[in-house]
């Protein structure tokens, strides 16, 4: 099997992982995760929770989440059923590209998959009906340290390729960036 490829973006830690993977007469068989392979991303990479989210409708935006420390998790994702305009936002406090945020659009078809490292808010956009995502996160999941951003936060002016549609009440009633607002720690 071709080894995983590792692909920088503009927003250094967030990396696209072109997975290896196999195809035969049969189908196709790739890693989701190898140690070895992806040690280079963060030493010591553990994974205690794994999420799958499935969405039914074309547009729907999930997102934008994250974790504030000492709950601050990364995030490996790969879209298992359909295609997504996956959002990943720097909010590393300091950072040279803070608020900027990067997509990548991710399909079940590809082997491709996005890792987001802790300090960084996520989201994305179904761009098919019956979309699923899997999660792998270096923390568990902490209501008490659950944080968002707008999807349609005017400072950060993401460009959804499609009107957004089904937006949870979370999601939708998340506070506005200001002047106040200075990331996470490291
Ligand atoms: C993340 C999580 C959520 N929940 C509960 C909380 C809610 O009652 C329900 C759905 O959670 P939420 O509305 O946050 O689901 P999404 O909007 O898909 O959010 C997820 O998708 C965005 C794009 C992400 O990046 C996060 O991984 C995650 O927050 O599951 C749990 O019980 N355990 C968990 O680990």
């Amino acid at each position: 099997m071709n080894p995983a490829r590792l692909h920088p973006t503009p927003l250094a830690g967030l990396t696209v992982i072109e997975s290896g993977s196999v195809s035969d007469t049969r189908g196709r068989f790739s890693r989701i995760f190898c140690e070895d392979e992806l040690s280079a991303l963060q030493a010591g990479l553990h994974f205690p929770q794994v999420n799958l989210s499935e969405t039914c409708q074309r547009g729907c935006v999930r997102g934008l989440h994250f974790q504030y420390p000492p709950a601050a998790d990364a995030k490996l994702i790969r879209c298992l059923r359909g295609r997504v305009f996956d959002v990943a936002v720097d909010l590393r406090a300091r950072s040279p590209t803070f608020l900027r945020w990067h997509a990548v659009e991710l399909d079940a078809l590809s082997s491709l998959q996005v890792f987001i490292p802790a300090g960084f808010a996520h989201g994305f956009q179904a761009l098919s009906d019956d979309v699923q995502m899997l999660y792998l996160h270096t923390a568990r999941w902490s209501r008490a340290h659950e944080g968002g951003l707008r999807y349609d936060d005017p400072s950060l002016d993401i460009a959804w390729p499609l009107p957004p549609v089904q937006v949870s009440a979370r999601d939708a009633t998340a506070a506005l960036l200001d002047a106040q607002f200075a990331g996470l720690a490291p």
